[in-house]
């Protein structure tokens, strides 16, 4: 019997030409600038298919961040990271004016698994990184904890440095015609294609410079940083000539990235807003990331299928856009998808969708090899078998969306049907089918290919298999020639990979000897090895059928290797056409996860204007509308200052609404709320802002009806947390959040003021709240549009503030019964805004109604009184009642008459007795002065 098989030959060498596959140059990608991949995305697909080792390195996302003072100008901000999917490396204009607020907004952003900064950064820069990277924030929304952070020596950081690595780059810029190939020797030191070195670097540095902006010194120091901290990976991790350290954090493209080139939402804003909002998951790195908790995000999060349309979904959430265009075009989508008639259209996408999977991990996988030792595989991991899947898979939704009626208005159909293409893509899945012979692949765990491929390798593969037959007639021959007493130990022949052909005798377990070893023949039997009861012999018969046969199986392998190599480098050549169909996919997966979103939270569309308004009706937050059993919609109408470009352009400072909805001519910038504690003022602003967010990433709102005007940030103060990742006061923070927004704020920004000034004694917030919001009236034709609520009502007494054209009081409306008998029944919550102001926050009431004693809810209400008639209360508070200077005037007799007595016993009065009875009289006594004054008994006693 033949026992040897195609099984495990590890020991085979690697096809010489398969570690070169991943040097072919490739064009531009698509890729991302903000808003990197993240393990919760990426896994999946990526862990099934790649080793755990492998997986990591493919997730991982290096940041170097660099904070400069500037004095009183505040602090400059720098930043570059690299990720290694994309195999990109992003870099930020430097931001003047920064604070760590903003490094927080970048850590949401890149979610970086190292962070580098320089060992001489700030305390707050680096207290806020050491606090995000141990995840201490816990309750900070999306905040990316578990990071590894590096302090690197200064110099790493050095401007001149940064600029001669970006130099050295093997770069294919954005948008180049002619690309630069270029071999980086070493650190920075570059050759061109002809040799040169040092003659090439002012065109070098002018090519870099139409990329990259050189003026961003910070930077292009962090750039500098992050690249060094490659290269050393790359010389701990490969050994000086291994060619998978070519490729191994290799960088095609660098970007250039400004913070404020989308609608500009900060980490502050997403947390406090709920945008995202994320619980990590105490191993987050090793278990695939983070959940997300209760966000808008989350709202649609689920409803994506895959890893790649969960990723778009989270960088469409990340980038709010500011043109008009492509929210409208976004918007268009989702109104098709939702039609009535292509409801079922929409749930059979979501199912197929479900079947793709991302393609980036499966080609960074061919790269390497696909039958690397050790990989485990089965009928569904199998790399070829996901990209025949991806490639049938996707051809079938191409087929769906052509069918749907009016697809051609749709430009991410379009998109889709234009870049799957059935001739790259379909001919990837043809080819694989007709290559791959997956049952037999996963028997031998390797790719083996199909009968019917190469002439060659079946001619080699039947001599194989009728190899069986020929050793059993050779066993035959073999026992004819033996002494015939021996006959009966030889058992077989058999074929084993390195070893060749082999004959196998019985043990003698006596002896430890094979029962016969080739005793009367002229021929030497020498002994290989002895196992499970067997002792294998190679002798000149085995060596006649080694030189003549032995050979086929391994050339059965190289054979294979030979050719699977030519399917993957074919394969390799559409890999731009295979990432951009799947990378394609995963955006009509984002749409489709948030038109079905939209569907089913019964969402509209608003209408988009460049008019710098907000009008709302019947706007609803879309997490306390889940909530709560039954959510009251409110309006908002607001209007920013025209600012310098709106009274240029034509059009926009048109007041004319033609929607029905407001005119803007009639609307407050600021709207300032006041009511009780609990009336619903910050639900209303948020939900302002959330709409007016949602609308820029091109989403359906919660409103019966909604026109937004572009807005470019969306800044805010609002509490969420007590301590975040950095180490300042609650009202510190406060602080910090109402400069950023003063600093930052233009005449397009949305600003919410939640509760300002609470955090310090009330005259100190009450004149810091009204000399904000002063300063954003005082704007003029740059004032932005201003959301505050405030318990401060002595601001409204006093007429700090007073209603303008441009200041407009409403507050939540109630409806007070003192008559009633619980306290949750004296304040009924109507949750509806109204003009004009409050008188009173309630705030007592609403302590009873939530428990407090209710003697200390009095006590509260008489001192509010007093205040209220702006009496003085440190003398209301010494006028005491009848009763209380009663209790004082008879502790003051009982003290006066114990310091008049003499407390020595009278001579004559011994013994422990006579003088305790003694002692116990005069104490009656004393007390007695105190009885004598009327109702003074508790006091006394
Ligand atoms: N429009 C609404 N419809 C129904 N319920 C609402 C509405 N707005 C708010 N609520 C409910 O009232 C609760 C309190 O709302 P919110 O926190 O906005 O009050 P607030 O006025 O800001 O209170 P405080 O001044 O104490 O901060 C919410 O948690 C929600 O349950």
């Amino acid at each position: 019997m033949v026992t040897s098989s195609y099984q495990s030959s590890p020991q085979l060498p690697m096809h010489p030409q398969r570690q070169r596959l991943s040097l072919r140059p490739s064009s531009q990608r698509a890729s991302s600038a903000i808003s990197s991949p993240h393990p919760e995305d990426n896994h999946g697909e990526a862990d099934e298919l790649l080793s755990q080792e492998d997986a990591d390195a493919l997730n991982e996302i290096i940041m170097a961040i660099d904070m400069k003072e500037n004095g009183a100008r505040g602090c400059t901000l720098g930043c570059a990271y690299y990720i290694a999917l994309d195999e990109a490396l992003y870099l930020l204009e430097d931001v003047a004016m920064a604070g760590v607020d903003l490094v927080e907004t970048l850590l949401l952003y890149a979610k970086p698994t190292t962070v580098l900064i320089s060992s001489r950064a700030s305390e707050s820069l680096a207290d806020c990184l050491a606090r995000a990277a141990q995840g201490i924030d816990g309750n900070r929304g999306d905040l990316p904890g578990a990071y590894i952070l590096r302090n690197l020596n200064s110099a790493d950081f050095r401007y001149d440095t940064g600029k001669d690595k970006l130099l050295g780059l093997d770069l294919e810029m954005a948008g180049r015609q002619s690309m630069l190939y270029t071999t980086v020797v070493d650190e920075g030191i570059v050759e061109d294609d002809h040799g040169g070195q040092e003659g090439s670097r002012q065109g070098r540095l002018m090519r870099l410079g139409t990329s990259v902006n050189l003026d961003s010194q910070l930077t292009v120091g962090c750039a500098g940083a992050v690249l060094n901290d490659l290269h050393r990976r790359k010389t701990a991790q490969y050994l000086p000539n291994d060619p998978d350290a070519l490729v191994a954090y290799k960088i095609r493209s660098v970007e250039m990235f400004s913070l404020f080139d989308f609608m500009f939402v900060n980490a502050d804003t997403f947390a406090s807003l709920q945008i995202l909002q994320s619980e990590h998951h105490p191993n987050s790195h090793q278990q695939g990331g983070a959940k997300e908790n209760l966000s808008v995000y989350g709202l649609f999060h689920h409803l994506a299928s895959t890893p790649q349309g969960k990723l778009k979904l989270r960088q469409i959430f990340l980038r709010p856009s500011m043109d008009i265009d492509l929210i409208n075009e976004r918007q268009q989508t989702f109104s098709f998808f939702l039609r009535p008639g292509n409801a079922e259209s929409l749930m059979n996408l979501g199912k197929y969708l479900r079947k793709v999977k991302n393609m980036k991990p499966v080609m960074a996988l061919l790269r390497k090899g696909v039958d690397s030792p050790g990989r485990k595989i089965s009928v569904n991991n199998h790399a070829w078998a996901t990209l025949q899947r991806f490639a049938a898979y996707s051809l079938q939704l191409r087929e769906m969306l052509r069918e749907l009626q009016g697809a051609e208005k749709i430009v991410i159909i379009r998109k889709v049907c234009e870049i799957i293409d059935p001739f790259p893509i379909g001919q990837v899945g043809e080819l694989i089918t007709q290559t791959v012979d997956f049952e037999q692949s996963i028997e031998r765990a390797r790719t083996a290919v199909k009968y019917g491929v190469d002439a060659e390798l079946d001619g080699l593969k039947q001599s194989y298999d009728g190899m069986e037959d020929f050793l059993t007639r050779v066993v035959t021959r073999l026992r004819d020639e033996v002494p015939e007493w021996a006959r009966k130990y030889v058992k077989n022949c058999i074929f084993l990979p390195q070893l060749g052909f082999l004959t196998v005798v019985s043990l003698n377990t006596e002896t430890g000897k094979g029962n016969y070893d080739g005793e009367g023949l002229n021929d030497v039997w020498e002994r290989m090895f002895a196992a499970e009861g067997c002792v294998y012999y190679k002798n000149g018969k085995m060596k006649d059928m080694d030189a003549e046969f032995g050979d086929a199986y391994c050339m059965i392998i190289d054979r294979e290797v030979e050719m699977i190599h030519g399917l993957t480098v074919r394969i390799l050549e559409q890999e731009d056409a295979i990432i951009a169909a799947s990378e394609v996919l995963g955006e009509l997966d984002s749409f489709v996860a948030i038109s079905i979103g939209c569907g089913q939270y019964k969402w509209t569309a608003p209408k988009m204007t460049h008019e710098n308004v907000i009008h709302i009706e019947g706007g609803r937050h879309p997490l306390q509308e889940l909530v709560v059993p039954s959510f009251i919609a409110n309006d908002c109408a607001m209007a920013g200052g025209l600012g310098d470009y709106d009274r240029e352009t034509p059009g926009v400072s048109s007041s004319a609404a033609s929607d029905g909805l407001h005119d803007s001519v009639d609307c407050p910038s600021t709207l300032l709320l006041t009511g009780p504690n609990h009336s619903g003022k910050s639900v209303y602003l948020k939900h302002v802002a959330i709409i007016v967010y949602l609308a820029h990433i091109g989403c359906f709102v919660p409103a019966e009806r909604a026109r937004i005007g572009i807005t470019d940030r969306i800044l805010t103060r609002i509490a969420t947390r007590e301590s975040v990742s950095r180490n300042e006061s609650a009202f510190a923070i406060d602080l910090r959040q109402v400069a950023f927004a003063m600093n930052f704020a233009t005449c397009r920004s949305l600003v919410l003021i939640d509760e300002f000034g609470k955090g310090t004694n009330s005259q100190d917030g009450a004149g810091l709240l009204t000399a904000t919001l002063h300063h954003f009236a005082s704007l003029g034709s740059e004032r932005p549009k201003v959301l505050a609520a405030t318990h401060f009502h002595e601001i409204f007494e006093g007429q700090f503030v007073e209603e303008s054209a441009e200041l407009a009081f409403a507050h939540m409306d109630i409806r007070l019964d003192y008559d009633a008998g619980t306290p949750e029944d004296q304040v009924i919550y109507l949750f509806q805004l109204v003009p004009g102001r409050s008188i009173s926050s309630f705030g007592s009431r609403c302590a009873a109604m939530n428990g407090i004693d209710q003697a200390v809810v009095d006590r509260a209400e008489t001192i509010m009184l007093h205040m209220v008639r702006n009496e003085d209360l440190e003398v209301v508070c010494s006028q005491l009642s009848e009763a209380e200077s009663q209790k004082l005037a008879a502790a003051e007799a009982v003290a006066r008459a114990f310091l008049e007595e003499d407390f020595g016993p009278p001579p004559g009065i011994t013994g422990k007795k006579a003088t305790d009875e003694w002692y116990q009289t005069k104490l009656q006594a004393v007390l007695s002065a105190g009885d004598r004054m009327p109702d003074a008994t508790s006091s006394t006693t």
